[in-house]
């Protein structure tokens, strides 16, 4: 890594499920890798388990825990987590939460006070609604973190990652990078797709996950393995 190089990211995607979670992971291991305390941090989750002994889990946090070294219930990754696994404004508005941008920065800050760089995962895309007010672009406009824009390779996918960086730039973030990941089913003209963004993203590839081989898949509503996050983050390299 070079002297300069920004440790901490907002990292959005083209979509809900396009890997945000998995290239979330891999980042936070290649910081831990150079021995950069890095913690995730996500400001809402929709979408709960229960697992083995009973407890009320989120798959997104469980995978950044992991990530981050941490063991459950350690520290908290997150200031709202909704059961439903929906659009959070309306699961929050059906259940009463107001979805405060002010208590996910404070949540925020707390933890890049106590970790040396805080990698932020959004929910869905980059223009997700929290509130009638206020959407995750805030959030991010906030926080002011140099942004990392993960592009789900599949048919569509070019008009919403170009449409995502202009939003990204329309609230005066930079784009540090941006990464391929290929997801279950590799699309046709998979390389000719990557080459047609790098043509127009203005902003450094990172790199392209490959699909997981079969035995890193996981089933819904479980977090992803160590191995499966090592595994992405092999493919992908932090920005200079
Ligand atoms: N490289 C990959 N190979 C195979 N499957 C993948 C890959 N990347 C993601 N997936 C699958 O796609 C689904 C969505 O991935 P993930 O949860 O990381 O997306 P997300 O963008 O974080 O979604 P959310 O908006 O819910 O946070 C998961 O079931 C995951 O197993
Ligand atoms: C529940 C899901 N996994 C995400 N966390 C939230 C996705 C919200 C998408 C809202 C939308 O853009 O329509
Ligand atoms: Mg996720």
């Amino acid at each position: 890594m070079t002297p300069n190089a920004p440790t901490s990211f907002f990292i959005t995607g083209t979509d809900t499920e396009v890997g945000k979670t998995l290239a979330s992971g891999a980042f936070i291991l290649k910081l831990r890798e150079t021995g950069i305390k890095a913690v995730g941090f996500k400001p809402v989750v929709a979408g709960t388990y229960i697992d083995a002994s009973g407890k009320e889990r989120n798959e997104d946090l469980e995978t950044l825990r992991l990530a981050s070294g941490l063991n459950s219930d350690e520290q908290s990754l997150c200031p709202f987590v909704l059961g439903q696994a929906a659009a959070p404004h309306l699961v929050a508005q059906k259940n009463g939460v107001h979805l405060d941008a002010t208590i996910i920065l404070d949540e925020f800050k707390a933890l890049t006070a106590a970790f040396d760089a805080v990698v932020v995962e959004g929910a869905g895309g980059f223009l997700v609604p929290l509130t009638e007010q206020e959407d995750l672009g805030d959030v991010a406009q906030a926080m002011d973190l140099p942004v990392i824009l993960v592009v789900g390779m599949r048919l569509g996918c070019i008009n919403h990652a170009l449409l995502t960086c202009e939003a990204i730039q329309s609230r005066q973030l930079t784009i540090v990078g941006w990464v391929a990941n290929t997801l279950s089913n590799e699309m046709p003209l998979l390389e000719e797709n990557i080459q047609t963004l790098k043509d127009r993203i203005f902003a450094p590839f990172l790199g392209s996950i490959p699909s997981l081989p079969a035995q890193l898949n996981k089933p819904d509503n479980a977090p992803y393995s160590i191995e499966a996050l090592r595994f992405a983050a092999e493919h992908i390299r932090l920005p200079e």
